[in-house]
């Protein structure tokens, strides 16, 4: 069996109750809002934020959140580059279900390549996938470290930290870019509903 394209022997089954039949049902249009940035750029934060940003609007929104998935879905997977590429796949592959249930799917990861990022796109119809881009420095980021995670990478005790010893790479053009004002970082109830906006002015939040 291959790995890549449409495997042999097996066939699409199509039901007559469609996605935009869910759409219809749910007011809304299904999309995946990407959240890319560094540990401790506030990823989850805004996930959160915007998950509740969107109940309260009476949208159905759903968290894919990567530290979350890494306990069942993704638990075999590491922070090798190709484990990372793994990861991202399978993310995009569920964030695309969602989608597709009509729902608003927040995938809030540092998937740190560009490639992985743009594959996840790429199974996505046109501009129903909105990458959003934590452009926080590292500097910050590392000061707020709540896991303690950064002091260990810097101590040498975890190997291949994003930022530290392994890398990332910036989107080139993201929908979203959210970064620190004077350098100071907005709020997360500002930059959610930032995103919120976006979704409704781009149609998201309704059905019609
Ligand atoms: N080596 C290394 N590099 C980066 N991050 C690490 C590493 N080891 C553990 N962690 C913790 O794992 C969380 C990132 O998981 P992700 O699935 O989002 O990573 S990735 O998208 O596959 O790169 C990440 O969570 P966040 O801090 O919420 O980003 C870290 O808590
Ligand atoms: N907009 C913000 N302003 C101030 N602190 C924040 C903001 N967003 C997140 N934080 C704090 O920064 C830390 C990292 O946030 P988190 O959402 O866990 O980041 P990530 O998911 O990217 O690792 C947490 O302690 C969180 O409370």
């Amino acid at each position: 069996m291959s790995s890549m394209g449409t495997p042999a022997n097996i066939f699409w089954q199509e039901c007559s109750v469609g996605k935009s039949d869910r759409q219809k049902l749910l007011k809304q249009k299904g999309c995946v809002v990407w959240i890319t940035g560094l540990s401790g750029s506030g990823k989850s934060t805004l996930a959160c934020t915007l998950g509740r940003e969107l109940h309260g609007r009476g949208n159905l929104a759903y968290i894919l959140d990567g530290d979350n998935l890494r306990h069942g879905l993704n638990k075999d997977l590491g922070f090798k580059a190709e484990d990372r590429a793994e990861n991202i796949r399978r993310v995009g592959e569920v964030a695309k279900l969602f989608a597709d249930a009509g729902l608003i799917c927040i995938a809030s990861l540092i998937s740190p390549y560009r490639r992985d990022r743009d594959a996840c796109r790429a199974l996505l119809p046109d501009s129903s996938f909105i990458e959003v881009f934590m452009n926080m420095p590292l500097e910050l980021c590392e000061s707020r470290d709540p896991k303690g995670l950064y002091k260990l990478a810097r101590e040498g005790k975890i190997k291949g930290f994003t930022g530290i010893d392994d890398p990332y790479e910036p989107p080139l053009n993201c929908e979203i870019e959210l970064s620190p004002d004077n350098g100071v970082c907005p709020s997360p109830c500002t930059m959610a509903g930032q995103v919120a906006t976006y979704l409704e002015e781009k149609g998201f939040l309704h059905d019609e």
